[in-house]
């Protein structure tokens, strides 16, 4: 039977040169890790921060290991563990740790493994965003009022997917098409995922993703619903 391009350039490489490739993997991992910015005690493990802001909280939730760093692997547990499916989470993970993991990393030095580093993560904030979290990743609570004295026009707590479109469109900046691009998804996965019955999204959904508590809810209800299988 004729093998597959693939399956036959697999068997061909000698045992060798995979361990090589072993070894190169792990080189390359080793000088990622150590550019890292993450903290490390007198043992020598990475920990992360304990004062940690209200952004920092938002991305904690995906550092599966609560080592400082998401990879592209926890983003993708991360998703599936609050429900999300294969193609969804496999998409979320290429495009979230590819668009901000450069912007968290310290100095210029790029790592194949797309490390989002969660001391910086106020770095990876983008334009035409609500400014609910402040240039230092704080909440403003203010601001968060007034998404919804602004926009919630049928509810006085929740947003419509048009309301939620109007938010969208009163944040844009001109031209600014990457800051449109991440807040639409930031805001529609949000709402795709927690809209209720008749599509409304509710403040305390809205209040939850900024500290990341939504995230910790979501996996315990998907857990206790496959559980209950
Ligand atoms: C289901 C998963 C997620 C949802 C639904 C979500 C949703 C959101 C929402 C609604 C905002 C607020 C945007 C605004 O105020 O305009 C936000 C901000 C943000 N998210 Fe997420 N997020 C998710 C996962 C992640 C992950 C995995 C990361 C990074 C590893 C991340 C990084 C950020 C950052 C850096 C901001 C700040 C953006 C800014 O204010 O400019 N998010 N997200
Ligand atoms: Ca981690």
């Amino acid at each position: 039977m004729k093998r597959k391009y693939w399956e036959s350039y697999i068997t061909v490489i000698k045992p060798i040169t995979r361990i090589q490739i072993f070894l190169l993997f792990l080189f390359l991992h080793q000088i990622s890790m150590a550019t890292s910015s993450s903290t490390t005690n007198n043992n020598g493990e990475k920990q992360i921060e304990h004062d940690q802001n209200v952004l920092q909280k938002h991305v904690a939730f995906f550092d599966r290991n609560h080592d400082g760093i998401v990879y592209p692997w926890e983003t993708f547990q991360g998703f599936r563990a609050i429900g999300c499916g294969i193609i969804l989470s496999s998409f979320a993970a290429i495009f979230i740790n590819f668009g901000l993991s450069q912007k968290t990393r310290p100095g210029k030095f790029p790592s194949i493994f797309l490390p989002v580093e969660i001391k910086n993560i106020t770095k990876a904030k983008h334009g035409s965003d609500s400014g609910v979290y402040d240039n230092e990743g704080r909440f403003v609570p203010s601001i968060f009022e007034e998404i919804f004295s602004k926009h919630a026009r049928k509810h006085p707590s929740a947003l419509t997917s048009d309301e939620l479109m109007g938010l969208l469109k009163a944040n844009r900046e001109p031209k600014d098409y990457k800051g449109w691009l991440a807040s639409y998804s930031e805001w529609k996965i949000l709402h795709v995922l927690c809209k209720d019955k008749d599509g409304l999204l509710h403040k305390e959904t809205i209040r939850g993703v900024y500290d990341g508590s939504l995230f910790e809810r979501m996996e315990k209800e998907h857990s206790e619903k496959k559980k209950n299988k």
